[in-house]
């Protein structure tokens, strides 16, 4: 099903006022056949983590696909008034608004795709005047959701592969911010959300327990147990902590003994306080010496990846994690900083001219061109079969043709260098060509799939990038020819000659 169906109308005013101020700018001066090219990315991992998640393309997909502007968004644009008290935009700029058609290219990386920093997620050229109109909705889009998948990717690290339950519809951001949260976190690992509108849009399992109301609308926790059993005898699992969780664990091995007298399994019991390893541990002895060893342990408490670590640490015995808040609403980094740059512009059909925004902080300094990255490995034979591993990325200009040197350098330090040998992959896909959609190999429709493939991909990068504490830096850099571009640029934007001055 289609995400943005939730809202059931024109999307095309999801932006901020300033993307139309500037419209309405570039039509006025006769801009209109004015062509650019924009990336999106991002300048730092987030969770000072080592690498990202791609997420969001789906969705950002379909907003393109109907992106139009309809009677009622014109009509309100029509009742907009400036400082003077009059109209903002003037009624031929809306006529011109109410016949753009969106003609774009756009290129990006497949969801799932293992991202790093200065890396294009998404590219977009076509008239000067339609990139910017998606800005603010790209970036929505994709930061939210390339997030909270990376969110999710660090949290299945942590639980080596156990089960993540997605449980942060009731602390997420609002309702979009759970519904794109419980799609990402699908993504990066999760196996299931207790979200039913997501499971419904995405096809993503659903799955739950019961809640602490359960228990107390009832008599006693042994009377509750017994009667959630009978109402589902085959989704038995039980919260053991209402009252004391060690009295809980002997009353669900009451009721389990019960439901295996009508044929059933007791499937899991619940922690959700107290010291999860502790409790963990115990119950487990306890259900073991009852002959309950195929019961799971879940648990849940506000949770996140470090936490997992030390559970797994102190020999928790804890096989499927519940995970919400931290998880929904990336809680220690609340937003990626993901941003949308220019990078050429072309009037009227003619030559390509690079463009870079110049920053005192180098980080901050653009990439010029058609950015490309190419992601190169080691070991070809075994191409991703099995013991092949990721050695580096090329970000390179594709208005200056086929990388001419094997060379990458670091954008932030010219001095660290690397020689990428071998062939590569070209990681940016082509998804429409001037308005007409082509991803049909690349958007992928089922979402387990794009689980499937983050896992895959994953697995081909060293460890040393996914740790939790200083991970290790991969190298993503800059070819050298588009190095030496970028840096000629720099300084004509600062007013040297090239051969004048060495410094940034
Ligand atoms: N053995 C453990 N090691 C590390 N962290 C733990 C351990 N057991 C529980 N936690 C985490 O410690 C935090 C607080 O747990 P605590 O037991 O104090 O919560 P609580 O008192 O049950 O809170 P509440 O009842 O309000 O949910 C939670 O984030 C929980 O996941
Ligand atoms: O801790 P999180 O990672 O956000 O996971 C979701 C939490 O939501 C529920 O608690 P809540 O107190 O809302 O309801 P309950 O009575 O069902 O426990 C659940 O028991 C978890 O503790
Ligand atoms: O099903 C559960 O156990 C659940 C669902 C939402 C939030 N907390 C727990």
């Amino acid at each position: 099903m289609n995400h943005l169906s939730m809202y059931g109308s024109s999307l095309a005013l999801l932006t901020d006022l300033y993307q139309l101020t500037m419209a309405q700018g570039y039509w006025k001066q006769e801009m209109v056949e004015t062509d650019a090219i924009f990336h999106l990315f991002f300048r730092k991992p987030p969770f000072k983590g080592g690498y990202a998640i791609a997420a969001g393309l789906k969705t950002a997909v379909e907003f393109l696909m109907d992106f139009e502007f309809a009677a009622d968004d014109l009509a309100y644009l029509a009742d907009l008034r400036g400082n003077d008290g009059e109209r903002l935009f003037e009624s031929e700029f809306l006529e011109f608004l109410r016949g753009m058609e969106f003609s774009c290219s756009v290129d990006a990386m497949p969801e799932g795709s293992v991202v790093f920093p200065q890396e294009p997620l998404l590219r977009v050229e076509g008239p000067l005047i339609q990139c910017q109109l998606l800005e603010t909705a790209l970036l929505n889009i994709i930061n939210f959701q390339t997030l909270v998948a990376t969110k999710a990717s660090r949290i299945c690290y942590a639980t080596q592969g156990e089960p993540v339950l997605e449980f942060g519809l009731r602390r997420a951001q609002g309702i979009d911010g759970a519904i794109s949260a419980s799609r990402a976190a699908v993504i990066g690992g999760c196996s299931a959300t207790s979200n039913v509108l997501a499971g419904k849009l995405f096809g993503i399992p659903v799955k739950g327990t019961h809640a602490h109301s359960w228990v107390m609308s009832f008599g006693s926790e042994l009377e509750a147990f017994e009667a959630y059993a009978q109402a589902m005898p085959n989704n038995a699992v039980f919260l053991v902590d209402t009252y004391d969780t060690i009295e809980g664990v002997k009353n669900a091995i009451k009721v389990g003994e019960k439901l295996r007298q009508n044929g059933y399994e007791m499937a899991g019991i619940r922690l959700d306080s107290g010291d999860l390893a502790w409790f963990s541990i115990e119950a487990r002895k306890m259900l073991d010496e009852a002959g309950f060893e195929k019961t799971k342990i879940v648990a849940s408490n506000n949770l996140d990846e470090r936490t997992i670590r030390s559970l797994k640490e102190q020999g928790a015995q804890i096989v499927v994690w519940g995970v919400g808040t931290h998880l929904a609403t990336a809680k220690d980094q609340p937003a990626l900083g993901g941003v949308y740059k220019l990078s050429a512009v072309r009037k009227n059909g003619g030559e390509w001219e690079h463009k870079v925004k110049v920053s005192e902080q180098r980080i901050k300094i653009s990439n010029p061109g058609r950015i490309q990255v190419r992601r190169f490995w080691k070991n070809k034979a075994s191409r991703f079969g099995g013991q092949g591993e990721f050695m580096g990325d090329m970000i390179f200009d594709e208005l200056m043709g086929e990388p001419q040197s094997n060379i990458i350098v670091d954008p932030l330090d010219e001095t660290r260098r690397k020689r990428l040998e071998g062939s590569g992959i070209d990681m940016l896909k082509p998804i429409f060509r001037e308005g007409q959609y082509v991803g049909e190999d690349v958007i992928q429709d089922d979402i387990m799939e794009i689980q499937e493939h983050a896992r895959h991909m994953l697995k081909y990068f060293h460890d040393g990038i996914k740790r939790f504490d200083n991970p290790h830096e991969y190298p993503a850099g800059l070819e050298k020819n588009l190095y030496d571009l970028k840096t000629r640029l720099i300084l004509e934007a600062r007013g040297f000659e090239p051969e004048t001055s060495s410094s940034w």
